[in-house]
This record gives C-alpha cells, structure tokens and sequence, in this order.
C-alpha cells in the first residue's frame, strides 16, 4: 500500500498520477467494525469494477484545527498504525490531506471535485453520517449531485453494538473508564499500543490513548515472545508498570506491542497469621 500527504503544494503532481479507482472516506481514527464496513464496501466495490482501492483521510484532525487550537485531542491510533490495518483490509492507496484552514473552507462542491473526480474517484464509498465541506455542509446523500452526477455513491448504514453508534469517540470514553471488554467488541480486536521500554516502565509512543489508571490483563511482545501478564497504569497514565514478569526478557528502547485484554477487579489482598 502507498500512503500519500495530499497539501496544496503536491496536488496536481498527486492528481495527474491517479488512476481509476473506489474511494472510502473518513477520519477512521481507531478503524472499528462501524469504518471497517465501509472500507470493506469500498474494497468490494474495487473488485467488481477492476479498479484501485483508495482511502482519503485528514490530518490533524479537523476539530484541532477549527477550535482555534484550544482543544486538546486524543488519537486513537497514529497515522502509521492506521495505514498498517487500511494495508491488512487492501487497500491501495491510503491519501492523507493536511487539514488546514484554507482546506476547511472548501465549498462541498470544490472538495468533490478537485480531491475526488480529479483523483480519479469513479464511486465513492461513506458512512450514512459523513459530511464535508466548509461547515460540514456537505453530506453523502448530496455527494453524487455534487460531483454533477460524476461519480457514483455508496452511503453504509450505521454499525451499532447493544443500540449504540459504533464510533470513535465511544472508544476514548470506553479508553477513560478502563473498559477493554466492550472496546473489543467494538473494535473487532483487541485494542493495542506501542510502547517504549526505558528498564523499570512502558512509556506510550505518540498519538495512543492509555486506558484509565488500574491493573489490566495484557500481552506484552518481548525478545522471544509474546507474553501473558499483568500491568499496572500509573496515575499520569504514561507510566506502565510490569507487575509480574522477568524484566530481564525486555530490551530497553525497543518498540513493543502492548495488547489489552481486560481490567483486572481493583481488590486487596489481605493475609492473617494467626
Ligand atoms: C473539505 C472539507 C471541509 C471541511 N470543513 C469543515 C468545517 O468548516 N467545519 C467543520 O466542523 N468540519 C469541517 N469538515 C470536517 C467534516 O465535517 C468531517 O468532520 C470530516 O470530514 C470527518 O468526517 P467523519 O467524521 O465522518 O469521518 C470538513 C471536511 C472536509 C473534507
Ligand atoms: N458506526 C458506523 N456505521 C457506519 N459507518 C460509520 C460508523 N462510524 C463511522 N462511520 C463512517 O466511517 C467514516 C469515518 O467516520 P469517522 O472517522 O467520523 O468515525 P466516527 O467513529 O463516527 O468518529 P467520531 O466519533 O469522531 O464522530 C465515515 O464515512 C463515517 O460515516
């Protein structure tokens, strides 16, 4: 898979190299059940057409952007990550455009037409509630006419678990309150993050979320491999402590794979002597 950042500058290099292709679009931070249906669709779609698979995407994130940088932002997953799990559903070409300001305040027909029809776009594929567009005005169902019948639509319905959204800010509230049994479900795997290991702690890489303070069971990549144990999350929740593995099977700096399972029940042990 090639990965591309789209910026006014690089535009027209980008779009004269296009070919035909399907398109998903997004943010698809955390890539859950709810994104992956619409890349799968995507990927399908590509299929019978014996076209390219394309994912547009932003960076930052457009509410870092638009709230005048007073608000802070928790990725779920960094850019690289993503573009590893876009590449495992097939996709071809992952486009990330810088989201600025001059971007954000593309007309819905403006975007559609220079990053999509001009990109080689023949169908495009989004979620039912993906807008675009200066103010968010634009919406998958005014996308076609938007493109003045150009390209081709397909709107996915809304993925849901238990009567709830399947969505990305229900991961960073299942994230804050710790709760890894339900963010597996939702995300059709178990949530996972890279650390960096300095000889006593994991400290996370950048634009990972850390799950709330507490004990959580996990699987830890060490020298030889993957190990099932127990971690404690500090309360600055960048620290995370090794509760009962031989350290010395770790090397320090290394990139490792922290996957979570579940929280371990908070209790205290007592003993008696009697
Ligand atoms: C060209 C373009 C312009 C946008 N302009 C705005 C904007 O002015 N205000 C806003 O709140 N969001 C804006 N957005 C963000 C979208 O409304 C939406 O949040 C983003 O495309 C991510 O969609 P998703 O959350 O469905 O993945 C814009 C998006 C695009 C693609
Ligand atoms: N549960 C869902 N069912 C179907 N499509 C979805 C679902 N969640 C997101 N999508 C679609 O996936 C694409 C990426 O969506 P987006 O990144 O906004 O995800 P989100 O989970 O809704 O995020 P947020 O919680 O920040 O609104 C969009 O086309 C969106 O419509």
């Amino acid at each position: 898979m090639e990965t591309i950042y789209l910026n006014a500058a690089n535009l027209d290099y980008w779009k004269k190299k296009s070919t035909s292709n399907v398109m998903a679009l997004g943010f698809f931070d955390g890539i859950h059940k709810g994104h992956q249906k619409v890349i799968r669709t995507a990927v399908n779609k590509a299929k019978e057409r014996g076209v390219a698979v394309t994912v547009m995407s932003f960076f930052p994130h457009p509410k870092t952007v638009l709230s005048k940088g007073n608000e802070t932002f928790d990725y779920i997953m960094p850019l690289t990550e993503k573009g590893k799990v876009l590449a495992q559903l097939g996709v071809d070409t992952f486009y990330i455009v810088e989201f600025d300001k001059s971007f954000a305040s593309l007309s819905p027909e403006a975007y559609v037409s220079n990053y999509l029809v001009d990109f080689g776009v023949e169908h495009a594929v989004a979620g039912y509630d993906f807008s675009y567009g200066k103010f968010g005005a634009g919406h998958v169902g005014r996308m076609e006419d938007d493109s003045g019948g150009k390209l081709g639509v397909t709107k996915v319905d809304k993925v849901s678990y238990q009567g709830q959204k399947i969505s990305s800010t229900w991961i960073r509230q299942l994230l804050s309150t710790g709760d890894m049994k339900t963010l597996q479900h939702i995300l059709g795997r178990s949530y996972e993050l890279a650390c960096k290991w300095d000889g006593r702690a994991f400290h996370p890489l950048s634009q990972y979320t850390v799950p709330a303070p507490g004990s959580y069971m996990v699987t830890i990549e060490t020298k030889n491999h993957p190990i099932l144990t127990k971690v404690e999350v500090a309360e600055d929740q960048q620290t995370i402590l090794p509760l009962e593995f031989d350290q010395a099977t770790m090397t320090s700096g290394d990139r490792i794979a922290i996957t979570w399972h579940r929280r371990v029940q908070d209790h205290i042990m007592y003993s008696y002597s009697v």
